[in-house]
């Protein structure tokens, strides 16, 4: 188990008695994505989760203890200014986001944050999704340096969470990709798909990207129509997400339905390497794959990692088709 490595540098959000600890939580974020100064100041007094390249530091914990911050804090702090907000916690500290890496590799920088221990930026605690949104808004900074109208450098403001051109004064907010995921049923079974990019063995439910101007509604009958031939109908939200890859895609996830005497697929083979119809007994031994087979392994199915949208789509599925086949 890996917890994020952070510093922790003082103060917090002010308490108000007029509304509940949320609602002040909120309009205290959102007062330092308008304010500089007050962002400046949280700044100062914040935890702050580090970023290698855009990957996550993370300290590994025993049996679930934290272990104390291993960060060389030098004299130095305007790297702080590259910090991102990401939102405020529970205990009302303000959160930021800080890619050291960047920095490294930029010559004129100082050394002095770089963390005594980097250990092994591998899978952290599901309930730490949030470091996914730092992620993006990071990356999203690196990579709009320029207005793409003028060509001139644009300037972010202290949160991170918009950038103003410096020559036509045009302001550029962080960008999404709108996803549809779905999972199709026939009342006995539910279809997954694998594209050939995925790792071997690994099927989940169908996606695609939103075109501009459609509904969800629309993208998710396109996707299915066109990746499996299908036509679906009853169509339920389920939850949604964001996703890091390929770059930033905000994930909204549906259950679906086809009538059970229309389930023949007709697979499009540019868009995925294989789709099939999977009973419950089959998702019920997917779900139980832990780790991904090796090289040399016999083929087994194994479905995405827990805090994928796509494992929860699944997984309610199971749960509702289990009651049922109960039920009967
Ligand atoms: N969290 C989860 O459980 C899951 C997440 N996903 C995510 O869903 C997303 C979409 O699924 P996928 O099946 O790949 O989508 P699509 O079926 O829409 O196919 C992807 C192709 O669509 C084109 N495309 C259209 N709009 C965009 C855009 N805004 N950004 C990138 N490509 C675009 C690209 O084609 P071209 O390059 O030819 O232009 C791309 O190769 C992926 O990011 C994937 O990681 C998928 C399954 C599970
Ligand atoms: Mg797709």
């Amino acid at each position: 188990m890996f917890r994020p490595l952070k510093i922790l540098i003082g103060t917090k959000c002010p308490p108000t008695r007029c509304c509940s600890a949320f609602v002040s939580r909120m309009r205290y974020v959102n007062r330092l994505k308008e304010d500089d100064e007050a962002c400046a100041a949280a700044l100062q007094n914040a935890h702050i989760f580090l970023f290698h390249r855009l990957s996550p530091l993370l300290q590994r914990t025993e049996h679930r203890t934290l272990r104390p911050t291993a960060l060389r804090l030098g004299s130095d702090r305007t790297l702080l200014k590259e910090s991102v907000l990401i939102g405020c916690s529970e205990e009302n500290q303000a959160q930021f986001c800080l890619d050291v890496g960047k920095n490294i590799l930029n010559p004129g920088s100082s050394l002095s944050w770089w963390p005594e221990t980097l250990n092994d930026p591998s899978p952290y605690e599901p309930d730490l999704c949030f470091l996914l949104q730092g992620q993006a808004l990071l990356r999203w900074n690196q990579t709009s340096g320029f207005c793409s109208t003028t060509g001139q450098p644009t300037h972010r403001n202290r949160a991170g969470s918009q950038r103003v051109c410096s020559s036509s004064g045009i302001i550029y907010y962080p960008k999404m990709s709108p996803v549809v995921i779905v999972l199709v049923s026939d009342g006995k079974r539910c279809l997954l798909g694998r594209q050939s990019s995925f790792p071997r063995g690994m099927y989940s439910a169908l996606a695609g990207f939103c075109d501009m101007g459609e509904t969800l509604e629309e993208t998710l009958r396109r996707e299915v129509a066109e990746e499996v031939g299908l036509e679906v109908h009853s169509v339920s939200y389920s939850s949604s997400q964001h996703w890091p890859f390929p770059h930033s895609s905000f994930m909204m996830a549906f259950h679906a339905s086809v009538s059970p005497a229309h389930t023949q697929l007709n697979v499009d083979h540019a868009e995925l390497e294989d789709a099939r119809w999977f009973s419950l007994e089959e998702i019920t031994s997917a779900l139980q794959v832990k780790t991904p087979p090796r090289r040399g392994d016999p083929p087994v199915v194994w479905l995405p990692p827990k805090h994928a949208i796509g494992n929860r789509l699944i997984t309610e599925w199971a749960d509702r088709q289990r009651r049922w086949e109960e039920g009967e």
